[in-house]
């Protein structure tokens, strides 16, 4: 049980039924002036600065009410098979609110419907998130391209094949629509597909105010049965590193509204009057100020010569030469890009070796294939200290330092870098403060199950986080199935996803693909836990599929222990490695052995075929039972 002090405000904020959607655009929604308490506190403003002059002028009325706060489950709910939005219990708006329409988000709500929940998701900017918008989609996009034009300026493979070609060449501005249309595209078929199943998509800024209770917008506010934090991540970007790009929108628009009602209450602090929130909220010149406001915090989108994959994504130019700091996914998939547009690439890394990430065999064999032949060179065990944007003819500068002993190295000058060393989750205005809880290098600490977990070590009772803002696994696939997870739990399954069978691609050419352990991680399990592993490989080079395509570059590695058969990871370099990963992520999630996979029977000649050759070249001890030893009735 737990009791707390609560504020309540009328009119327009309507705890009993969520408000209209609003027909405002939502790119510019949430950049509207705050004209609530309840906005008010989302930035951290006391009631006691505001005055209750104020307060009453923003509508709002103090109420001393209880919470009472079950710690018990809820009721556990049958599943229905409605395909439309359920009716929420009594005491609540919805059974499901869901804070952030990325694709754990969008994941979540679809599930919860089909499973009769009465669902509603907050978006503060635009309908599918990062991966939609800045992220998966836009990449894979420019990868087609990439892909295709590495292929037909490839003459010593189109030989191969008896292909003739005339020079190949691309239009930027072509190149850069293909990904923006793909973008809109999908986003139009996420918000179509959670519009027609009838969930909620309520438009604004969420902010939890409570257990249970949740602000979106101006001053609406709803209360939930369950909540789920979907609020992903942003480009992060090291200290010292300038970037000249605009920022997100959603970071502007908290930015701006900060800004705004600072600026009103140190004017109001100072002369002791309300004429500022008078005259600049309620009044035209509320347009000018904010504009003056926007102005400042919203740079000029040209001329950008310090990137993140934010605006590299919108391929404004190609650069003769880019520095790509960070050799991760980012790093990789946008140096297969850049390159195959005819930019030279530098990487810079801080670690000791090019994406230090994968498992160390394939990291060496993507340098051999991805980074040797091409017009890449790199520098690594280095950090990029400080970076200049270019400016004034001159060109953007580098700073590097070693990064053991941090002195400096070396300084590059290039036309242009992208910053690609990771993402930061994604939580502010969130009022994680709000239910006493504290982030953990940014993320959200939860429990296996994506229970959020609280500065003193306790569930939050009803509140779930899933995708980027819990740093568990920032894959899209994986906030969608951390998503359905919650939604299992919250209709009463007990459900524990795995994250060690859920795979993972880099979509450079050709592919790189993984899933469970890397081979220093199963060795270092192995010790610990005293068994043996052993490692199986196969080549693309001995498959037909392959060859015939004149793509006999590949490798599929399979690590596994041979007294149980267990499969314990699998990393694959070759054609299509991101689709063939399934077949290994499916047998750990469904804890099959190999000595049953093996026995799967792959069509011929396909590229499975290297899989197939990879689970039968494992040698499981002799004694372990195989289902194909024992017999089948037919
Ligand atoms: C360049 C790039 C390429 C990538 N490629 C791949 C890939 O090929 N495959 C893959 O699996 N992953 C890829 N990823 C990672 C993938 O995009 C993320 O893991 C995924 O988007 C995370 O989903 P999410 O739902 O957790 O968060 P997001 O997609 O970031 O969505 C969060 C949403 O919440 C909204 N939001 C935030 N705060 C609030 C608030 N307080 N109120 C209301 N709304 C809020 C945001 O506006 C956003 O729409 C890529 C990422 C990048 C940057
Ligand atoms: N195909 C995909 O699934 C895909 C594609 C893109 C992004 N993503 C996701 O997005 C996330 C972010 O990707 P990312 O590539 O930015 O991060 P990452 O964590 O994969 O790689 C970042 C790299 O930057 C290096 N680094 C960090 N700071 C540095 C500095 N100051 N100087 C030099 N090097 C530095 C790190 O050592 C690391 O190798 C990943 O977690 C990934 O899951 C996935």
């Amino acid at each position: 049980m737990q009791s707390s002090l609560s504020l309540s405000f009328s009119p327009g904020s309507s705890s009993a039924a969520p408000a209209p959607r609003s027909r405002v655009p939502p790119d510019f929604l949430h950049i509207a002036a705050p004209q609530t308490l309840a906005s008010l506190r989302f930035y951290g403003i006391r009631r006691e600065v505001l005055g209750f002059s104020s307060l009453r002028r923003f509508g709002c009325h103090f109420s001393r009410r209880v919470h009472v706060v079950s710690h018990e489950r809820p009721p556990r709910r049958l599943s229905a098979s409605a395909s439309d939005n359920g009716s929420a219990s009594k005491s609540f708006d919805y059974d499901l609110v869901i804070i952030g329409a990325g694709v754990g988000g969008h994941g979540a709500a679809l599930h919860a419907v089909e499973k009769g929940l009465k669902t509603a998701i907050i978006e503060g900017d635009v309908v599918g998130g990062t991966c939609v918008n800045r992220g998966c989609v836009p990449s894979k996009a420019l990868l087609a391209v990439s892909g295709r034009m590495r292929e037909l300026q490839n003459d010593h493979h189109l030989k191969a094949l008896g292909l003739q070609v005339d020079a190949a060449g691309y239009d930027r501005k072509g190149v850069a629509d293909h990904a923006n249309n793909l973008a809109t595209k999908i986003r139009n078929n996420l918000t179509n597909s959670m519009k027609s199943l009838g969930v909620d998509i309520l438009t604004g800024v969420g902010t939890i105010l409570g257990p249970q209770k949740v602000k979106y917008g101006k001053d609406n506010v709803v209360t939930a049965r369950d909540i789920i934090v979907a609020t992903g991540s942003v480009p992060f970007v090291p200290k010292g590193i300038q970037v000249d790009g605009k920022l997100s929108a959603l970071k502007a628009s908290i930015l701006i509204h900060k800004i705004e009602v600072s600026i009103i209450l140190l004017l109001e602090t100072i002369i002791h009057r309300d004429y500022f929130t008078k005259y600049l909220f309620f009044s035209p010149l509320n347009g000018f100020f904010h504009y003056f406001i926007t102005c400042l915090c919203l740079e000029k989108p040209t001329g950008k010569t310090v990137i993140t994959s934010d605006h590299a994504l919108k391929l404004e130019f190609i650069p003769d030469w880019i520095a790509i700091v960070g050799s991760g996914y980012i790093g990789l998939e946008f140096s297969d890009v850049y390159t195959a547009l005819g930019s030279e690439v530098t990487f810079v890394e801080a670690l000791d070796q090019l994406m230090p990430g994968f498992d160390p065999e394939i990291s060496k064999l993507a340098q051999r294939v991805l980074i040797n032949p091409r017009n890449i060179d790199y520098h690594t065990g280095v950090f990029a200290s400080k970076i200049t944007p270019a400016k004034d003819g001159k060109p953007v500068t580098i700073e590097l330092i070693d990064a053991k002993t941090k002195e400096p190295k070396d300084t590059l000058e290039v036309d242009a870098a992208l910053i690609a060393t990771g993402r930061a989750p994604f939580t502010q205005g969130l009022g994680l403060e709000n239910i006493n809880v504290v982030t953990q290098h940014g993320f959200i600490p939860v429990d296996e199950c994506m229970r959020v977990v609280d500065a003193n070590g306790n569930l939050v009772p009803h509140l779930y986080c899933i995708g980027d803002a819990n740093g568990k696994m920032m894959l899209a696939h994986a906030a969608s199935a951390q998503g359905i997870s919650v939604v299992e739990q919250v209709t009463g399954n007990d459900h524990v996803l795995n994250h060690l069978s859920i795979p993972a691609a880099c979509f450079t050419h050709p592919e790189i693909s993984m899933v469970g352990l890397t081979e220093p991680q199963a060795r270092e399990k192995a010790q610990k836990e005293g068994f043996e592993v052993r490692i199986a490989k196969t080549s693309f080079k001995a498959n037909t599929k392959a060859l015939a395509e004149n793509e006999g570059e590949g490798l599929a590695k399979l690590i596994y222990r041979p007294d149980n058969g267990e499969i314990l990871g699998v990393h694959i370099l070759g054609l299509h490695a991101a689709d063939l990963i399934h077949e290994a992520s499916n047998a750990i999630a469904l804890g099959t052995r190999i000595q049953d996979i093996k026995y799967a029977v792959h069509a011929h000649p396909t590229l499975s075929e290297v899989i197939d050759e990879l689970f039968k070249s494992a040698k499981v001890h002799s004694e372990v039972s195989s289902p194909a030893s024992e017999p089948v009735a037919v």
